[in-house]
């Protein structure tokens, strides 16, 4: 069974090699042993503290799936309270600037993007990633959706609104074509090492050398135009789940890769909108549809996908899904369908 849990330091060899297979541009996980520790390190501290000691928003929780009959980690997903708390948190914001001289007769309507740090404060969905040995059936979709159960039940730990930065444009050699224009101007590197400081935490030289005044889009090579705004081929899965959740895109784009960052008011998600807290039965469930259920308590938060039948006010779930989640009959989990009953 594949069940989702909290990332403990038992995991760092699995997230190493995550972080090695999700390859250049997947900013969250750097191939770095020293930080990925420190990540599972920050996620306990931050599943540790209750309600109350959260007000700083600093936390991030990272979540692994695991295949319970191997004990393999196969994915990752993760959910930061809230960015841009102790370093600034940037963006491209892409406007629009009229020059229009009514007496000769000119009008133009030009493209612009404008560096910002409009999203600090705002929680964020991240880290989404999934052996391709599984990508497979549901399994995406849990993954993903597994961050709608928790940000439900543990609503007041997150911001109003969530935003997720999808992964842009780049080749397989890890070369962006917004990057390219950028590096020529203005920074001598890569955009490797410079999605890889990012993902370290160092982003002062992000403040330090990005170009401060709006950038006129048509003035860039049109290999940089045409990625803004556009995903990695391997993120499309990403953004199309979210899409059906209610996020959209509102001109918002990577400062490195141009890749767009969508947004949605945590009370318009869907998944959040249509799903249910249920008292846990426990009996035959074969007759049931495939359910996302989660748990309610946050240190032993856990989410899975299985065969449920939906009762008024309870679940009934098998005595093998409740062994799964660690729950017993008249316990609460939260739960939503994936297939109609
Ligand atoms: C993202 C996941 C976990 C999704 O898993 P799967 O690919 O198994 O999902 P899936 O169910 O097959 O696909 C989800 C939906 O996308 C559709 N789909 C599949 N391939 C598509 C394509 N090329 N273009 C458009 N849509 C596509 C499917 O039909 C399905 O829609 P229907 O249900 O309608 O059929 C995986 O693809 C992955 O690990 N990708 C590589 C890592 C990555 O790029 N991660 C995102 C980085 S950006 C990030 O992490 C921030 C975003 C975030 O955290 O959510």
């Amino acid at each position: 069974m594949l069940v989702i849990r909290p990332i403990t330091s038992r995991d760092l060899v699995a997230l190493l090699r995550i972080a090695e297979e999700s390859g250049v541009g997947f900013t969250s996980l750097p191939v770095n042993e020293e930080r990925l520790a420190a990540k599972i390190a920050h996620s306990e501290a931050s599943f540790a503290l209750s309600d109350s000691q959260c007000q700083s928003g600093e936390q991030g929780y990272l979540l692994v799936l695991e295949d319970t009959d191997t004990g393999e980690v196969v994915g990752t997903t993760a959910l930061e309270a809230r960015v841009g708390q102790t370093d600034a948190f940037w963006h491209y914001h892409l406007g629009s600037a009229v020059h229009s001289s009514p007496s000769l007769g000119v009008h133009k309507e030009l493209k612009t993007l404008s560096l910002c740090n409009d999203y600090s404060g705002v929680s964020e969905l991240c880290t989404l990633f999934l052996s391709e040995s599984h990508r497979q059936g549901y399994n995406g979709k849990l993954l993903s959706k597994c961050r709608f159960m928790f940000l439900a039940e543990f609503r007041d730990r997150f911001s109003d609104v969530v935003i997720a930065e999808m992964r842009g444009v780049s080749d397989a050699q890890g070369k962006s074509p917004f990057w390219s224009w950028l590096q020529e101007h203005f920074f001598d590197m890569e955009f490797p090492q410079a999605d890889y400081l990012s993902g370290l935490g160092k982003k002062t030289f992000i403040a330090e050398l990005m170009p401060r005044h709006p950038i006129y889009v048509d003035m860039l090579p049109q290999a940089a135009q045409a990625v803004i705004g556009q995903v990695h081929d391997k993120t499309r899965p990403a953004l199309k789940l979210l899409k059906a959740e209610g996020f959209r895109w509102r001109g918002y784009v990577d400062v490195f890769d141009a890749g767009p960052t969508v947004e949605c008011d945590i009370d318009h998600i869907k998944a959040i909108r249509e799903s249910e807290r249920l008292e846990v039965a426990i009996g035959d469930a074969s007759e049931g549809v495939q359910t996302m259920i989660a748990t309610t308590h946050i240190q032993q938060f856990r989410c899975t996908l299985a065969q449920a039948c939906h009762r008024k006010g309870d679940l009934v779930i098998d005595q093998a899904t409740a062994d799964a989640l660690g729950v017993k009959a008249g316990d609460w989990v939260r739960a939503i369908a994936f297939e109609k009953e």
